[in-house]
């Protein structure tokens, strides 16, 4: 066996995080193929997966092979049929039929089942894509577009539950375990389906990225950095007691003028991408062949059940639910699967059999049999387990949902993805419905008799409490995925449970972070910033808001749509723990003061001067007046990129004079699309800049830059 030479403690975990997640670009250390066997992971799945012996000898062979590099074309529509004809037409018929050190390397696959071949497949030992010339090439350039966001690196598994969520950009969604945010960001994309390259339309709908894991929340927020939104929030708590949020009263004409009760919140779209014990990334993760142990699912079932019936509750009629995991454990997926539907009425499970055909796909199992210890203890009922317990008087580990249901619920609905059938990791999906009633609810309005069984928050906690004391029988005390191969901690999660009641009541619960509060429309610093840019009366000044308590406009300036500006008014800060809410779009520029329009003419009455940010831009661009864009050429943003503060004197005349007719401070700036002495723009270019007495300057981050 290949062992590194690292001293000191090893790594905590299989990948050393608190969960397990194919997209987290952790290998474990190298493992000799001899080396990747384990006589219970081999007991355990051979029969329970219902594969002939040869299968099952296939699937062993292909998990000990690495996993493919995949990729996913990210950006907006028009950059994303530019990048994926760049690849077509460009690099793949370099790429084929290239041969390094005599081995032919197969030519980038575009993933058969991915919409509009916007997902690829990179089967190349590293080494070649590093030194073959043909592929160091492509390698760059996919270095390069990752770098600038167009390209996201995503396993092709994980690629597959926003898929089946089907997010449209009216949509109310939730990911109730988020980060560090690959669906996250699939999903925005959907929100943002109809944006175009340069101007972002504004979602009328809302996503919600939640973990628990306070630092993994950041990674959510770096992760989801590269599409701002005005509709996306990222909250920090237990997403099996994820707080009702509710909706400002309206007053509406049938009120005639009374203040109705605050509505709660139904999502139409819920993604519950579970912790999990993790097994299917064990060709990423090859420290799983030393770990594996049946009882790190046991011990994840009753939290994911939790989290799964909490999203059930808070779908609306016609609503759908993606429950999905990394595991191969029936434990954790169709035991999982069928408790909730026993348990929460009104669900049931979508026949995705006709969709994203070219995928193939193994039903979900209707029959299983857990086993207990490290010595695989198979029961075949939940009541011969408990009787094996010291006399039945034991304490029960595996609740009675552990074992298959005694009735029919569809269960092979559900959908298996085993390494061996397209070259990829193991993976769970179940799509859930929420069936509408006979009184068919209107599209777009959410009315009392829409609302799922449960929106009664009297009733949710009864619930929650009954959940809490299963989960004391059967999973460990903290909400992460246990070390694979570690003892389950047996104990009653009543300090978990604690923990959780104060989050939910909003204790004051290690939550530092400012709240955000709406400044006043008539600001002046916004009154200012809508006079400098120009912008049309129909900005919604009224969803400016600024972090910190007293609504002062500091430092920098966010915008959120309508539902985002509606959540955040009628629900407290803390109890759903916000971390971040809307896009930054104006942010103060250090030692610039401004006059304020209409204000004294000596300049007594100034304001601080703010800056339009370029993350901020393609929300904001549609309400700017086009006449106050300066329209220059490529010669110009040739200057302004090799150049930090290149003086106003460097530029062709047209651009001095026009720079020059305006006062110092921030505008925006249009590249026209063309081609001057090599150099292409395939479009229009919009982007902000800062003009000082002498100099100007592109307010973009250096990476952009490069
Ligand atoms: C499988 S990972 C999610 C991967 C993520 N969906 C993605 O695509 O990048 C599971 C996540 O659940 C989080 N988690 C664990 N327990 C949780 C709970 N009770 N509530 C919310 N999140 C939880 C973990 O911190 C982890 O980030």
């Amino acid at each position: 066996m290949t062992r590194s030479k690292r001293k000191g403690p090893r790594k905590k975990g299989r990948t050393g995080s608190p969960t397990t997640n194919p997209d987290d670009d952790r290998r474990d250390e190298p493992l000799q193929k001899s080396d990747m066997k384990n006589e219970k992971f081999d007991a355990y799945y051979r029969n329970q997966l219902a594969i002939d012996h040869d299968e099952w000898c296939t699937f062993l062979d292909v998990c000990r092979e690495p996993l493919p590099s995949t990729f996913r074309i990210s950006g907006s529509r028009e950059t994303a049929a530019v990048l994926t004809s760049v690849v077509e037409k460009t690099y793949i018929p370099h790429l084929t039929g290239v041969v390094f050190e005599d081995q032919p390397i197969p030519a980038p696959l575009a993933l058969p089942w991915y919409p509009n071949g916007l997902a690829w497949q990179l089967n190349v030992p590293k080494k070649a894509l590093r030194r073959s010339p043909e592929f160091k090439k492509f390698h760059s350039f996919l270095v390069f577009e990752t770098e600038v966001g167009n390209i996201t690196r995503q396993e092709a598994v994980s690629m597959l539950p926003p898929l089946f969520l089907d997010v449209k950009p009216h949509h109310i969604v939730l990911d109730m375990c988020a980060a560090p945010g690959s669906k996250t960001s699939q999903l925005l994309e959907s929100l943002h389906s109809s944006q175009s390259i340069l101007e972002s339309s504004i979602p009328p709908g809302l996503l919600i990225a939640n973990d628990s894991d306070y630092k993994r929340t950041h990674l959510l927020i770096h992760q989801t950095a590269r599409l701002p939104s005005p509709a996306f929030m990222v909250t920090n708590v237990d997403a099996s007691i994820f707080p009702t949020l509710f909706l400002p009263p309206e007053n509406t004409a049938e009120s005639s003028g009374r203040k109705t009760r605050p509505s709660p919140l139904l999502f139409d779209r819920i993604l519950c991408d579970v912790p999990c014990s993790g097994d299917g990334t064990i060709r990423k993760n090859v420290g799983i062949w030393k770990k594996w142990n049946p009882m790190d699912g046991n011990g994840l079932h009753a939290l994911q059940l939790r989290i799964l019936q909490r999203a059930m509750r808070m779908l609306r009629q016609g609503g759908k639910i993606v429950y999905s995991t990394c595991s191969l454990n029936p434990v954790e997926n169709e035991a999982v699967v069928a408790e909730a539907l026993r348990t929460v009425p009104g669900f049931e499970l979508v026949d995705v059999s006709e969709s994203l055909l070219p995928l193939v796909r193994r039903p979900g199992l209707t029959k299983w049999l857990p086993s207990v210890g490290r010595d695989l203890k198979y029961f075949e009922t939940h009541e011969q387990y408990l009787a094996s317990l010291s006399g039945g008087k034991g304490t029960a580990r595996l609740a009675r949902s552990h074992w298959p249901p005694a009735e029919e619920l569809g269960l092979e609905r559900c959908i298996r993805i085993y390494p061996h059938l397209q070259d990829t990791g193991g993976f769970f999906i179940a799509v859930f419905q929420h069936r509408r009633s006979t009184a068919a609810p209107r599209e777009g309005k959410r009315t009392a008799e829409e609302e799922p069984e449960e929106p009664d928050v009297k009733k949710a906690r009864v619930d929650e409490d009954e959940d809490v004391m299963m989960a004391s029988v059967t999973e460990p005390s903290t909400s992460k995925c246990p070390e694979p191969g570690s003892p389950l901690v047996e104990t009653a999660s009543v300090q978990g449970a604690q923990k959780q009641k104060q989050q939910q009541t909003g204790g004051d619960y290690v939550f530092k972070e400012m709240p955000y509060t709406f400044v006043s429309p008539n600001d002046p610093i916004v009154e200012n910033c809508k006079q400098q840019f120009s912008l049309a009366p129909d900005f919604p000044s009224s969803n400016v808001l600024v972090r910190n308590p007293a609504g002062e406009p500091a430092r920098s300036l966010y915008l959120t749509n309508d539902l985002v500006r509606a959540v955040l008014s009628a629900n407290d800060y803390k109890r759903i723990r916000i971390m971040t809410a809307g896009t930054k779009i104006f942010m103060r520029q250090e030692g610039g003061f401004g006059r304020r329009e209409g204000g004294a003419e000596d300049g007594a009455e100034t304001v601080p001067r703010f800056r339009l940010l370029s993350e901020g831009l393609p929300v904001v661009l549609p309400y700017i007046n086009p006449k106050i864009i300066l329209d220059t050429d490529i010669p110009t943003l040739r200057r302004l990129l090799e150049t930090y503060y290149p003086l106003l004197t460097a530029f062709g005349e047209a651009f001095q004079r026009d720079v020059g007719n305006r006062p110092s401070g921030s505008h925006v700036v249009r590249f026209k699309a063309g081609g001057v002495d090599g150099a292409l723009l395939t479009h229009d270019l919009v982007l902000p800049i800062w003009k000082s007495t002498s100099s100007v300057s592109l307010m973009i981050d250096k990476k952009a830059k490069r």
